[in-house]
């Protein structure tokens, strides 16, 4: 079929429904988000990132025997090889660490032992080596930007109280694993979100798990995807650096808000693609926000996050994100802005090698039309 004028195009795929899938449920109408079946905010509240790992990739809650398997695989794979730390070594420390992850996916698929196998066991397995490698490139990174030495990884530790430990060099108190732990959760998996259709169209090639992985990650990086946490952050940097001594946060908000709107910006961590009442997510993750403004007792961030909310409710009536919440969470935790969404790549490897799965299970080529809009045929001069 060749598209002609007449033919309705469907600009950035919206309202497109490419595929099925039994991953994850996302419903705007009642603002609810399922993994596999199960609420997302139960899972934040009763599992840890591994259990809801297993249950994006194996379709159940692990028992007993199951977890502690998995969560073995998991602390095995901790370590970083040595190439991996030299290529990172080689890049300067004004590369972006989403640069330094998609360039680390990269070369643990170029020297995997089962890069090429595109069977789910060897899948399965590979993924399980991206999850457990993800967190020590990142703690890697953050410590390189600080001269500090690598911190090697606790094998008696779970994920989130591991990464926190390789990143920081101590262990962290308990409700900030806990908070971590949900934002991990929360991020791992958002059906056909633009990082993870990406993965899908370079698994439906039948290119390896790693490729698509390495593509996915270069779909976040985009502010309007992943990248918002980042931004989220420069935003309430930019509030802060122009209040005067003494000034009023409400007032300094509304008028960076105004200035914004009015030179067209988009306000990062506001809006969103599907829910446009809300995100199912944001909840939780705030709940996590007031915990950690408690434990960390900076008020000062927790009357910035809600001045610019209701300016924004005010002004578009647009609603937060999740990424709105989570700058801020990981900004007081102490990574770095630029390290925020390099976190995001650790948990949604989970969500992305449960799609290129899925897609390998009942493949075809994802490859749509373009309506041609160019000159006329011509004669060459
Ligand atoms: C984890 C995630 O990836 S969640 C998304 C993270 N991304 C962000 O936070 C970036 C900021 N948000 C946005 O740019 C958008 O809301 C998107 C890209 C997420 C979704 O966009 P779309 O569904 O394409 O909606 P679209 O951009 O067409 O917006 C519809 C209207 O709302 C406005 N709008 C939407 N979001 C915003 C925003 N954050 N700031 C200002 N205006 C906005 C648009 O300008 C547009 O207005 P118009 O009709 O007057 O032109
Ligand atoms: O679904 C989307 O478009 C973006 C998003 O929230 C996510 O990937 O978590």
């Amino acid at each position: 079929m060749t598209p002609t004028s007449e033919t309705t195009i469907h600009k950035g795929l919206a309202g497109v429904v490419a595929d099925t899938t039994k991953i994850s449920k996302v419903n705007s109408e009642t603002n609810s988000l399922l993994y596999r079946g199960y609420p997302v905010q139960e899972l934040a509240a009763r599992c840890s990132f591994e259990q809801v790992a297993y249950l994006l990739w194996y379709g159940e809650l692990p028992t007993a025997d199951q977890l502690a398997e998995f969560e073995k695989a998991e602390r095995d794979g901790r370590g970083l090889e040595r190439i991996v730390k030299e290529a990172i070594d080689l890049l300067p420390t004004t590369t972006h660490p989403m640069d330094v992850c998609r360039t680390a996916a990269s070369i643990l698929g170029a020297t995997h032992p089962q890069a090429a196998d595109n069977s789910r066991e060897a899948n399965l397995k590979k993924g399980i080596d991206l999850l457990a490698a993800m967190p020590a490139v990142v703690a890697y990174d953050q410590r390189r930007r600080r001269s500090l030495e690598e911190v090697p990884a606790r094998g008696d530790l779970s994920y989130s109280a591991n990464f926190l430990y390789m990143t920081f060099g101590e262990e962290a108190a308990p409700e900030v694993v806990e908070a971590f732990n949900v934002s991990m959760i929360l991020y791992a998996e958002h059906s056909f979100n633009a990082s993870t259709f990406t993965a899908r169209v370079i698994a439906s090639t039948l290119a390896d798990l790693h490729s698509a992985v390495t593509g996915a990650i270069g779909a976040l990086k985009g502010p309007l995807h992943g990248g918002a946490n980042e931004a989220v952050m420069h935003t309430f940097d930019e509030i802060i650096k122009a209040l005067p001594d003494g000034g009023d946060v409400t007032e300094a908000t509304q008028k960076w808000l105004e200035d914004a709107l009015a030179n067209k910006k988009k306000i990062m961590g506001f809006g969103h693609r599907v829910y446009k009442n809300g995100d199912s997510r944001v909840p939780t993750m705030k709940t996590s926000l007031d915990k950690m403004v408690e434990h960390y007792n900076r008020p000062d961030l927790g009357e910035l996050y809600a001045a610019m909310e209701a300016a924004m409710a005010k002004e578009k009536n647009i609603k937060p994100n999740l990424d709105y919440p989570t700058g801020p969470v990981y900004h007081l935790m102490g990574f770095d802005t630029e390290m925020f969404t390099p976190l995001f790549v650790a948990s949604r490897i989970t969500g992305w090698t449960a799609h290129v799965m899925e897609q390998l299970e009942a493949n075809s080529l994802i490859r749509p039309l373009s309506e041609y809009n160019g000159v006329d045929e011509r004669q060459l001069p």
